[in-house]
């Protein structure tokens, strides 16, 4: 329950200097002023503010993106960032009222799914987030791998440019990728300016961004210098690696691991690259597990219907949703043909599940039927878990490959 003492309002231009320190402060950073690279893509009318008196203690932000769903269809999506409070005025409810406000907001716009990136594991899901929306893969491998002999490396010649020239490439064909990833966020000039920022701040003690392009993809990555008597052996940080055809992935990746001076690759990518099947060795592919995008349903039975499915199903889910109550109570699921409906029943529910875990299954990233196993969704029906967890799975796993 939010303190009586807090205020909450959209902010204005002149309340960016506060806006900026707060999440400065709250994020451990130094406050950059009209540096700062988030100035690029915040909507003033969907960034809140939380007052105590005259003082701005919290922030939090939503940016109007579209996101990719199964099926290949784009949905508009709330991108929450930003959320953040200032020290000394935590645990009396602001991040809450934030929460509420923008949900409630969001509800009476017609915006049917939120998503964010957690900075820590225990603060969303009681809003309704559920977690491994999207995965991702932190994977770290020596350069020079072999690949598996059906591996085919196309002669294709990949050059390396300046960003200036990538840049026109880059926007072309990462639009055209990012309709065909469930996960994939469009954006705007601003969004560019934000994902590959590089000034010395944004580089973490690393090179600037290096662009190589192949005629159906390209790659970005930073360089991080090494090596000793024994050799060099610098490490490639990779940004990202967008491609139109697998050859191009195939052949982009060659070219990374053969990239003379270098000895390491590091990607946080999809959690089902196909690098590791890539090479002839799997186990040199060092990989780590992360959560990535936690998604929030604002409106259960506008979102629903909004992807596509993989088998018909039919069932009663009764969904417990208190931070948004509207969706709270019995729907019936229909899927028929990829196609879903969601009605309002009386009917017995079939499956009870709460928001969090509808979320964290809606993109076809974690499994309703381990969500159960996790006693997070309970089964009143046999089948019924097993038969909605198909129906919400697709071919590849969900990916999300930019922290907003
Ligand atoms: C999408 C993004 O922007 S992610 C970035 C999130 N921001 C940060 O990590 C910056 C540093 N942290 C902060 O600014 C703040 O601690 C916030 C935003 C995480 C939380 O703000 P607060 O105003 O303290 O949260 P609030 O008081 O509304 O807490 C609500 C509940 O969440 C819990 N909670 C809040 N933050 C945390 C946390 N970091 N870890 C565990 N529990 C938490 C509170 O204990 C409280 O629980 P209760 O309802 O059972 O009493």
């Amino acid at each position: 329950m939010a303190d009586s003492a807090l205020s909450i309002r959209t902010i204005e231009h002149s309340d960016l200097r506060d806006f900026q320190n707060v999440l400065a402060w709250a994020f451990l950073d130094d406050p950059r002023g009209e540096d700062s690279k988030w100035l690029k893509v915040l909507e003033l009318e969907r960034a809140h503010a939380v007052f105590d008196g005259d003082e701005m203690v919290g922030t939090a932000g939503i940016l109007s993106r579209e996101i990719t769903v199964p099926g290949g269809r784009q949905a508009p999506v709330g991108a929450v960032t930003v959320v953040t409070v200032k020290p000394g005025h935590r645990r009396r409810g602001v991040a809450s009222l934030l929460m509420k406000t923008q949900l409630h907001g969001m509800h009476e716009n017609g915006e049917p799914i939120a998503i964010l990136w957690a900075s820590e594991g225990s603060i969303y899901r009681r809003y309704g987030y559920g977690e491994y929306a999207t995965s991702l893969a932190m994977l770290k491998m020596p350069t020079r791998m072999a690949f598996h002999p059906g591996v085919h490396v196309s002669d294709t010649r990949i050059r390396q440019v300046t960003r200036e020239e990538a840049m026109p490439f880059m926007h072309e064909t990462y639009e055209r990728v990012r309709r065909t990833r469930v996960g994939w966020l469009d954006r705007i000039d601003g969004t560019w300016d934000v994902q590959l920022a590089d000034r010395d701040i944004d580089r973490g003690g690393l090179s600037s961004y290096r662009y190589a392009l192949h005629p159906e993809g390209y790659v970005v990555f930073r360089v991080k210098h090494d090596g000793d008597s024994s050799g060099p052996k610098s490490e490639l940080h990779v940004r990202e690696l967008v491609c139109e055809t697998e050859q191009a992935y195939v052949d982009l990746y060659r070219f990374l691991l053969d990239m003379d001076l270098a000895g390491s690759i590091s990607f946080y990518t999809a959690w089902d690259d196909p690098i590791l099947h890539m090479v002839d060795n799997p186990r040199k592919v060092r990989r780590e597990d992360a959560d990535a995008l936690w998604l929030r349903i604002v409106d259960l039975d506008r979102a629903l219907p909004l992807r596509q499915y993989s088998s018909d199903v039919d069932s009663v889910l009764d969904v417990e949703d208190t931070f948004c109550p509207w969706n709270s109570g019995r729907w019936r699921f229909t899927v028929k043909n990829g196609e879903a409906t969601v009605a309002r029943t009386e009917d017995p529910a079939d499956v009870t599940l709460d928001a969090a875990a509808l979320g964290s299954a809606f993109l076809g990233g974690a499994r309703l039927s381990v969500l159960r196993r996790a006693h997070r969704v309970v089964e009143h029906t046999p089948g019924h878990v097993d038969a909605l967890t198909i129906a919400f799975l697709g071919t590849h796993y969900p990916h999300c490959p930019e922290v907003f």
